[in-house]
């Protein structure tokens, strides 16, 4: 049996996994709060995750009906690009401030400017940086809150500081790291000199945790964590990665020709590729997969976290927002909302605010703002997949995930407005699913077998329920109204 753990920005998933069986056995989560404030602030303490994982384990396993000790290996998949910034005690001398964060804009730009402009980042990081990557939130913390800054002993990301409390082992791989900003993605590297550049006081040597390679075990869980957690002894614990890397592996994207798209607190789409996709969009990031290859990927910011905005705003529970969304129009009788309540990633604004316009007397409903936030949310991620160029050309099925892909009227948007078919995994906590297939791949391969390619093939089964076809007329509706959206994109912010 293998565990699969995903820090998400909203919640902790635990999946449990009978990889000889083929079956999940169990999965449950437990939410963590964001601490959200002025000027962008996105923070989260990262003893919320470590509190979720035990909950979540805990349940899971119980609801599997099986003994701990029968886990052989976990696996840790976390929302990506997080400061969790430690002192040599190994406690963290601030929040983690989170990839959401847009309160660092100003020190992302000064970075991109001190590296050589988008070439200079292209030249040493293989990518461009973007406010939410780590980098920008270790030069914030220096010039902002410099006593923490002086405490620092080592950087981990999220996913990193999961592992390092379960075994003790301060390590990253290729995939999470990707995201730092301080890691070139083509060598799969860090760039001490970009650290250098960034954080001069720091020494690379000592604050770097050591690369893995991800088929290597980080190390295995602690005997005191094990006895908390009612694990065997020597579980290992797999190198784990980023959500979105994790998410891949999760949807059986590990090879060339399927597009992952994740409604999730943000919005992501991504594509394995064997090679270094070092596009000459900047909103496009070549990062690296958490097993082998390359995964380029766009990120939209606002996704379920803009249609919980207005969901809560008028006290609606999940199913009757999905009525109110189905009930209204393609269109939403004219109502344009552009989602970027918290900044945007893709396209670049991240000091954008968002905005609603055509409203009027006769279209100003609850059905419309619902179905207005959807279709806003879901249309950005349109404008990333026309940045996506060649890597999305052929493209006709979509596997999708995330919390907001359990939503039918949702599935259907994606498939309009892509004009692609959609397809959901039967475990739509993907990136859970991934840590649990890679977790059984490390520990297989110790004995010579488990290639993740048949990992995947026993695990990853598509929910033919969950199907999506594109429907002509709607595609053409939705033609319409992205051309408005994209109007309303350069009309206020200048984007064409
Ligand atoms: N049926 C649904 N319709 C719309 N949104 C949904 C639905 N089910 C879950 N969600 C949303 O999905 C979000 C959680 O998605 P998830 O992928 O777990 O996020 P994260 O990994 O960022 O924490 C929540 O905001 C939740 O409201
Ligand atoms: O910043 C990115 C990708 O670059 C986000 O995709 C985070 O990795 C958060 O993921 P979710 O919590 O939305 O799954």
């Amino acid at each position: 049996m293998y565990l699969g753990v995903d820090c998400g920005t909203q919640s902790t998933k635990v999946v449990v996994v009978d990889v000889d069986g083929e079956r999940i056995l169990g999965e449950a989560s437990r939410p963590h709060r964001l601490d959200e404030g002025e000027g962008g602030r996105r923070e989260q303490a990262p003893a919320e995750w470590i509190e979720a994982l035990r909950g979540a384990l805990g349940e899971a396993v119980a609801r599997a009906g099986i003994d701990g000790r029968a886990i052989r290996a976990i696996g840790v998949s976390g929302q990506q690009h997080g400061l969790v910034a430690l002192d040599g005690a190994g406690e963290p001398v601030y929040p983690a401030k989170l990839w959401c964060d847009t309160e660092t804009s100003a020190w992302n730009a000064e970075l991109i400017e001190r590296l050589g402009g988008a070439a200079g980042c292209l030249d040493k990081l293989g990518l461009v940086l973007q406010t939410g990557y780590t980098a920008s939130k270790l030069a914030w913390l220096r010039e902002r809150h410099p006593k923490a800054y002086g405490r620092i002993a080592t950087l981990l990301l999220p996913h990193d500081y999961l592992n390092f409390w379960l075994t003790g082992e301060k390590v990253s791989e290729a995939g999470d790291a990707s995201g730092t900003g301080y890691f070139d993605t083509r060598t799969r590297r860090w760039r001490e000199d970009v650290l250098a550049e960034i954080a001069p006081e720091l020494d690379p040597a000592l604050v770097l945790p050591r690369l893995i390679d991800a088929r290597e075990p980080a190390g295995t869980v602690r005997l005191e964590v094990a006895r908390e957690l009612g694990l065997g002894e020597g579980v290992l614990v797999s190198s784990g990665g980023g959500d979105n890397m994790l998410g891949a592996i999760g949807t059986g994207n590990i090879r060339p020709g399927l597009v992952t798209l994740s409604l999730g607190t943000s919005g992501t789409l991504c594509a394995y590729s064997p090679e270094p996709v070092v596009a000459d969009n900047a909103m496009v990031a070549n990062f690296c997969a958490s097993h082998d290859g390359w995964l380029p990927l766009v990120c939209t910011m606002n996704v379920t976290s803009a249609t919980t905005r207005i969901r809560e705003l008028f006290g609606l529970d999940l199913a009757t927002f999905g009525e109110r969304v189905a009930s209204a129009p393609i269109g939403a009788e004219g109502a344009t909302l552009l989602p970027f309540f918290n900044g945007e990633r893709v396209p670049m604004l991240p000091e954008a605010s968002a905005s609603l316009d055509g409203l009027t007397s006769l279209n100003t409903t609850q059905a419309n703002l619902c179905r207005a936030v959807m279709e806003g949310a879901t249309l950005g991620l349109r404008y990333g997949l026309d940045q996506f160029g060649r890597l999305a050309e052929g493209l006709h099925e979509i596997r999708l995930i995330g919390g907001g892909s359990r939503s039918p009227v949702w599935r259907q948007m994606v498939a309009d407005i892509t004009d692609s078919r959609v397809i959901c995994p039967e475990v739509t906590d993907a990136a859970a699913l991934g840590a649990a297939l890679q977790a059984a791949w490390c520990h297989r391969s110790r004995s010579g077998g488990g290639e993740l390619a048949e990992l995947c093939e026993r695990l990853v089964h598509l929910d033919e329920a969950s199907r999506a076809e594109p429907d002509p007329a709607s595609v053409a509706a939705y033609r319409e109204v992205y051309a408005r959206f994209r109007r309303r994109l350069a009309e206020r912010h200048g984007i064409h």
